[in-house]
């Protein structure tokens, strides 16, 4: 949702532990369930509007919804694309033209050409008829980008017609019309962008500003960014809309790269009654950052558990380190109030009393979150210094050091002069304990059966093996010592397996899946010297 809901994507308090782990014969007793009627009750709060509760128990990993979208198509904010399949055109040297409309595609051969949710016959004829092409500047790219912006408000709009019951399934979701009225910079620039261009460049007159404005309003609340793969779309759900934020969700998602069909499971065991949720903002960010995003993007103040407490569950993905006093951290006086200040929490006769105002604490963590951008992925020392350079200044929970020990759990044992026979003992642990850490904090902020979790377990069981098998070339171990250690391999990497199959089969983390499968039976090949495993 613009920022959409997130792909960022518990099980029971058991399947969520990152040491204890899952039993694997728990996991391995999920069957996908053919879900007969809705799991879920809608609610309605005088605060959140429309909410949707569990009607019965509901484990993790099991479908909650799973539907196919009203409405699919470019993100505000993307780039050059085709209209057809979303493939990014800035690339090419030249960018290929539909020969009915004039707007970009892929090719002649597009497979989204006249698709449901691509580039349909009748879109093509209304852009051509009223010779939108002709607002599209291509020695210009940013202004291509920028007429893009339309494409989905209009499909929205075609709608009406076509689908007149999806119609007002998506004009009876929230606009906010009524905040984002106020919001100059806002309501204007979607004025001038895709109300002016429709109406007046394009002359539909058949449709008014209002609905147009709605129509942005709902898009801007309610569409989830989808597509796989650096595709940057966005769509309209016809139920998943009315799950609720929360920033410790209780479910994930994913999208079908062909059909953009959305699943939503539950990560988490969510008991009768419960509210099921979704985080609008990204899980890794400090309290602060996620309520501006909410605020701006979603127009709520949230005032969940994690954003009441100043150590976010325990978790200090926001603390700093006290510049004045030994151990003393900062903690934010009053996460509900983005004015407020910070203190160290140290007691008064450890610490003579260090506080920094809110705007401080903004300049100083939007600096070095700059500086945590600004390094190239690939580079391991460059990271690592980082995280050195940082280590009186942050916790090291803190979610500036924790994203960058995320890229690092995933490339100790992936890049060239670190592939994962090459790592020393020393860097094979370096990655076992950061991804310890990573579950860890995770394990409380996006609890369960989530993608960054079967992604880390996977990134996990490589360290791990080979630490072990180097081991017992120099000192040898007891049977039972292997089986154990064995033991825990394969309760990450068949929670890994189960996680990652949830994902598309093609994305990087469906790959992983597969190649978690494959590591399962390596380690199966060990009970010919240890014995049976499990
Ligand atoms: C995608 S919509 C959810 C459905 C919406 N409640 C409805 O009735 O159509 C998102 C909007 O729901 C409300 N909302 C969702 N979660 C909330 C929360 N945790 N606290 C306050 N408002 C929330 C906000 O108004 C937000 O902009």
């Amino acid at each position: 949702m613009s920022c959409r809901h997130r792909r960022k994507k518990s099980g029971s308090s058991r399947s969520s532990k990152s040491e204890s782990g899952n039993s694997s014969s728990f996991l391995e007793d999920i069957i996908e369930d053919h879900f007969i009627g809705p799991k879920y009750d809608v609610k309605i709060s005088k605060v959140m509007g429309r909410y949707i509760v569990a009607r019965k128990d509901i484990r993790p990993g099991e479908i909650i919804i799973s539907e196919q979208p009203l409405v699919v198509g470019p993100c505000t904010d993307c780039r050059v694309q085709c209209l057809g399949c979303y493939k990014n055109l800035e690339s090419e040297d030249k960018i290929f033209k539909c020969s009915g409309c004039g707007w970009p595609l892929c090719s002649k051969k597009c497979p989204g050409r006249k698709r449901q949710h691509g580039h349909t016959q009748i879109e093509c004829t209304i852009l051509q008829e009223c010779k939108s092409a002709a607002f599209l500047n291509y020695d210009d790219l940013q202004d291509v980008r920028a007429n893009f912006q339309v494409i989905v408000p209009l499909r929205c709009l075609i709608l009406k017609t076509t689908d007149p019951s999806s119609y007002d399934i998506l004009m009876d979701m929230e606009s906010h019309n009524d905040i984002r009225r106020n919001i100059p910079d806002l309501w204007d620039l979607n004025q001038t962008r895709v109300v002016d261009r429709i109406i007046k460049d394009w002359g539909l007159t058949e449709f008014t500003e209002e609905e147009i404005h709605t129509i942005c309003g709902i898009l801007e609340v309610n569409a989830f960014e989808i597509g796989q793969q650096g595709v940057n779309i966005r769509g309209l759900y016809p139920t998943s809309f009315l799950l609720s934020h929360d920033c410790v969700p209780n479910t994930n998602h994913t999208d079908h790269e062909d059909t953009y069909q959305l699943t939503i499971r539950a990560s988490t065991d969510i008991l009768e009654g419960q509210p099921i949720t979704l985080s609008y903002a990204y899980t890794l960010q400090s309290t602060q950052k996620r309520r501006e995003q909410l605020l701006e993007n979603k127009f709520f103040e949230c005032r969940c558990k994690r954003c009441s407490d100043p150590t976010e569950l325990g978790t200090y993905v926001g603390a700093l380190h006290c510049p004045k006093c030994d151990n003393g951290l900062v903690l934010c006086d009053n996460p509900l109030d983005l004015e407020s200040p910070w203190s160290c929490t140290n007691v008064r006769n450890v610490c003579p009393g260090y506080s920094l105002s809110a705007h401080s604490h903004k300049l100083l963590i939007n600096r070095i979150s700059n500086e945590a951008e600004s390094i190239d992925s690939n580079d391991i020392d460059a990271l690592e210094h980082f995280l050195q350079k940082y280590r009186n200044v942050l916790h090291s929970s803190h979610y500036l050091c924790l994203g960058v020990k995320v890229t690092l759990s995933q490339v100790y044992g992936r890049i060239p002069g670190y592939l994962v026979h090459e790592l020393s003992e020393k860097q094979l642990m370096r990655k076992r304990d950061i991804c310890y850490e990573i579950l860890k904090v995770f394990d409380v902020i996006e609890p369960g059966f989530t993608r960054i979790r079967g992604v880390t377990l996977y990134e996990l069981h490589a360290p791990l093996m080979i630490l072990l098998t180097r081991q017992i070339e120099t000192q040898p171990l007891s049977k039972s010592d292997v089986k154990s250690a064995l033991k825990k391999l394969l309760r990450y990497l068949v929670e890994a397996k189960v996680i990652l199959s949830y994902e598309p089969e093609h994305s990087t983390e469906g790959l992983m899946g597969v190649a978690a499968k494959d590591a399962l039976l390596q380690i199966k090949n060990w009970e010919k010297i240890v014995g049976k495993i499990r």
